[in-house]
């Protein structure tokens, strides 16, 4: 059975206005890696919101492990569902280790205090994202990289079982970008998480999607394995652009937008 089920829902933020997202259908599975691309405004951090529980569809249902996600307590869904935003607010003052430790809010008892375990998972949380060196640090003092790893560590703490993120490669370089991604491949692998993130990097989503989502105007365009979602006609047609599909070396599709002068 999926992990997490949209199931025909229908989103919109003001009443009367066209739907940002519209009948959307998909089934995240544990254990596997989903990536939604598609253009800017397409609805992809408003689907991910929606799935988060975040926001609440006018038609439709998402459902988490068969339950519907409106009817979960906050409490249960927190445990269950961690979220990684596009813009984290930098709170002043605190600590990388701080911030870190407040992925495990969900779990604590009434008064609040973290245990020796908490601080465990903390640790083993920043050794993962490479920021066990400014755990000292504050937020306000760190590389934008930095501090998105620093929010990666926050939500792996929290132990979910459906990790949302967008965009969580954004600002890191080449090297931490495979090193995240890798990672978020590991606790698929191996720890069965279910994993849904959102991406422009259309390279990095062809090397490690299992399943890819292609959006556009708040409709599914195509999903499936990145071979059979990544095709020129459909990137060509979400996009709005010639889009180059080769297959890589590493045995992905490399999607190259072709600039305009080699087209005329
Ligand atoms: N809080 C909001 N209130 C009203 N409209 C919104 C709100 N958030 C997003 N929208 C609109 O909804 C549409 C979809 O936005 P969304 O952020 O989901 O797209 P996206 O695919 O994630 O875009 P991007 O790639 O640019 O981040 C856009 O037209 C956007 O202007």
């Amino acid at each position: 059975m999926a992990f997490v089920e949209a199931r025909g829902i229908t989103f919109g933020y003001r009443p009367g206005e066209s739907a940002v997202v519209s009948g959307v259908d998909l089934a995240a599975e544990k254990g596997r890696l989903h990536v939604c691309i598609g253009p800017n405004g397409a609805g992809k951090s408003t689907l991910l919101a929606l799935l988060a529980g975040w926001l609440q569809p006018e038609s439709g249902r998402v459902l988490i492990e068969g339950g519907d996600v409106h009817r979960m307590g906050r409490r249960r869904l927190a445990r269950q569902v961690a979220v990684l935003e596009q813009d984290q607010a930098v709170v002043p003052h605190l600590t990388v280790e701080q911030l870190v430790l407040l992925g495990r809010t969900p779990f604590l008892g009434w008064l609040g205090w973290e245990g020796q375990r908490d601080r465990k998972l903390a640790e083993e949380a920043m050794v993962f994202t490479h920021v066990d060196h400014l755990a000292a640090r504050r937020l306000e003092e760190l590389s934008g990289g930095e501090r998105q790893r620093v929010h990666l560590a926050r939500a792996l703490c929290q132990q979910p079982q459906l990790l949302l993120l967008d965009e969580p490669t954004a600002s890191l370089d080449p090297a931490h970008q495979v090193r995240i991604m890798d990672l978020l491949q590991r606790l698929c692998r191996e720890q069965g998480l279910c994993v849904c993130l959102v991406s422009h990097d259309l390279h990095l989503a062809a090397l490690y999607a299992d399943h890819v989502v292609l959006l556009q105007e708040g409709r599914v365009l195509g999903q499936g394995p990145p071979g059979e979602t990544m095709t020129f006609s459909l990137l060509e047609q979400a996009y709005g652009c010639v889009m180059l599909v080769e297959q890589s070396r590493l045995g992905v599709p490399l999607v190259t937008p072709v600039p305009k002068r080699f087209l005329e």
